[in-house]
């Protein structure tokens, strides 16, 4: 039939051609705005963007034409179904022009954002406010700062977002999808991906409430009870960050064994004088140790590393960049000084590192086997990075070894960073799931977020909430419209990897006590992995890694299997009540 496999073929090398050069286009349109936020710069991204949309519904439509049911090549098959799904290039150019702009202007307005003091400065997000959250024990200073950020960033969203949902659904039908909820689930290519999601969150439960009852018995030593319940839910402003997720900058109020507390690696890291650059180059160096590529000249040269001094305005958080020519890649980051930056940095580098090995696949499938594996590349590096072996190693600690008290306050540290998340990174998307498929209607989105927060974080708000505010916007991903459950993904695969690439580094002993820097036998078997992209379903590609072809939480709970046994312990000798069986959310008045 005229719609054969050679012409399929031929069809796919002429997308190919072409795609290199308008996504490359568009990559470094978008890169000029991000770096440089200007009218000017933004409507010329805008325009390589609808480039890039009509080339991609072009495309998109002619591959309808195939009857990929009955061919051959995998690899063809496999492409073909890739390009069926247009995305928002399936609305009709005004609403397309409509939708971009929108996406812009909830990106720009959280990038812009400031909370001001009364006279004086502003303080942007990165890096003032967030070191307000790390650092203050001031409940009145961290609640200015919590309650400032959500009036300048949530409030400012709200009705944009509303008009954000409809376009969103309008391009998910046109693609065939119920919602685009639904849309963003099929990258999964998954039928039981939601089920699945729940049994892991439910498996990683017992964990999360004895961390989270350990953590309100140390906030109310602190804090004392005219703040903290007993046995109700946390504060969400008094975490250690701004939005809760990650508790690990207040692990010096919960720290198993104060009188063997860690040394401060971000203290030694600006003794040793570390600049942004050279938190780079650790973080590569990282991956070469394990014989993995190294960064080409135009990383070094293009990459923006620090905030620019030269005033203009820039999206701080951090990105990594693939300009789809095989040869340009860029982070760009704002970066500071700190231990939290550089385990970023590891993170954004093995984005970087994913590029690098797939850039000689087709553009389609330069990509990881699914959304979740990209996350997981950098953060599986951090496992090692941040153990006491590698930082003793690299001469970010003093101390030689570590004994039982002083691993049990490391392993408490991990978990204040990685077992914190799991419930934050869960309701991101369940809330837009459930914003997308209808369930939560545009005057409840602020009490539904919240009732989300309490149920699956136990955490309330410091202050009373109403539907003016739009608290879930004044969290990057969703201001950005980027999905967040590859993060709740990531968190249980990155366990996975450690334990599959521990192994084959030869490593013996516990799971957190492994470092696989310099490991050759470890790094060709995530090469192995990385290499594929998204070529291959990822069940494939993940028993490739671990031999496993389900994601698992064994590795996880085994990885912190010493520490739920000292939290166990320690919860039943003050009779905690795990949970929040008080869960009103009080706002008394607090002198
Ligand atoms: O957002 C990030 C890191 C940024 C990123 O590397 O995941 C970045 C997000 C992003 C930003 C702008 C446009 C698109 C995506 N993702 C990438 O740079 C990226 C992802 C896939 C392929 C290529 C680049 N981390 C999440 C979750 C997280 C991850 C790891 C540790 C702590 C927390 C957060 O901060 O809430
Ligand atoms: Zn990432």
């Amino acid at each position: 039939q005229l719609y054969n496999e050679t012409v399929a073929k031929a069809f796919l090398e002429f997308y190919e051609r072409t795609a290199q050069v308008v996504w490359n286009q568009f990559m470094a349109a978008a890169w000029n705005y991000v770096t440089n936020i200007t009218k000017k710069n933004q409507e010329e991204m805008l325009y390589k963007d609808v480039e890039k949309s009509q080339h991609t519904l072009y495309f998109g439509t002619r591959a309808r034409m195939f009857k990929i049911a009955n061919f051959q090549d995998s690899d063809v098959k496999r492409m073909l179904s890739k390009l069926l799904n247009v995305d928002k290039a399936a609305l009709p150019k005004e609403e397309l022009r409509e939708y971009n702009e929108i996406l812009a202007y909830m990106e720009t307005t959280y990038s812009m954002a400031q909370v001001c003091l009364n006279e004086g400065p502003c303080l942007p997000l990165e890096p003032d406010l967030e070191e307000v959250m790390a650092t203050s024990r001031d409940q009145k200073e961290l609640l200015w700062a919590w309650q400032g950020w959500r009036d300048a960033v949530g409030r400012q969203l709200r009705m944009t977002f509303e008009r954000y949902v409809q376009l969103s659904n309008k391009a998910a039908n046109l693609n065939g999808y119920q919602d685009m909820g639904a849309l963003w689930r099929s990258k999964y290519e998954s039928d039981t991906l939601q089920e699945d999601l729940e049994q892991l969150f439910q498996e990683l439960q017992p964990l999360y409430l004895n961390l989270h009852a350990y953590v309100r018995r140390s906030l109310y030593r602190f804090y004392g009870p005219e703040l903290i319940d007993l046995r109700g839910p946390i504060p969400a402003h008094v975490l250690g960050n701004m939005w809760a997720q990650s508790w690990v900058n207040i692990l010096d109020l919960a720290l198993p064994f104060p009188e063997k507390p860690p040394e401060d690696i971000t203290k030694i890291m600006q003794g040793q004088h570390w600049k942004p650059e050279k938190m780079f180059q650790e973080a590569e160096k990282f991956f070469t140790s394990m014989g993995l590529l190294s960064t080409p000249p135009e990383f070094w040269k293009n990459s923006m590393m620090e905030r620019p001094t030269d005033g203009r305005e820039v999206e701080c958080h951090a990105s990594a960049w693939d300009f789809y020519n095989g040869k340009d890649f860029r982070i760009k980051k704002c970066t500071e000084v700190t231990i939290e930056d550089l385990l970023s940095i590891f993170h954004q580098m093995g984005h970087i590192q994913y590029f690098l090995q797939y850039k000689n696949l087709s553009v389609i499938f330069r990509a990881g086997a699914n959304p979740a594996f990209e996350e997981a590349v950098g953060s599986v590096v951090t496992l090692s990075a941040s153990s006491h072996k590698h930082l003793l190693n690299r001469g970010l600690l003093s101390q030689q070894h570590q004994d039982k008290e002083e691993e049990v306050n490391f392993l408490m540290s991990v978990a204040l960073e990685k077992i914190a998340f799991i419930p934050f990174a869960y309701l991101m998307d369940l809330f837009r799931w459930k914003v997308f498929d209808g369930t939560i209607e545009k005057d409840v989105y602020n009490q539904e977020w919240w009732n989300l927060r309490l149920k699956y974080q136990g955490l309330c708000p410091p202050i009373p909430r109403t539907e003016e505010d739009f608290d879930p916007g004044a969290k990057f991903h969703i201001s950005a419209s980027l999905p967040y459950i590859r993060y709740f993904l990531s968190l249980v695969l990155q366990f996975q990897f450690h334990e599959a690439l521990c192994k084959a580094s030869g490593h013996m002993g516990p799971l957190h006590r492994c470092d696989i820097y310099n490991s050759k036998e470890a790094g060709k078997l995530l090469e192995d992995v990385l290499k594929l992209g998204s070529s291959k379903p990822w069940p494939e590609v993940l028993e490739k890694m671990t031999g496993e072809t389900k994601v698992s939480t064994k590795a996880l709970m085994t990885y912190f299997k010493p520490l739920l046994n000292w939290l166990v312990t320690e919860n039943v000798r003050q009779g905690e009540i795990l949970g929040w069986p008080d869960f009103s959310c009080s706002f008394e008045e607090r002198e």
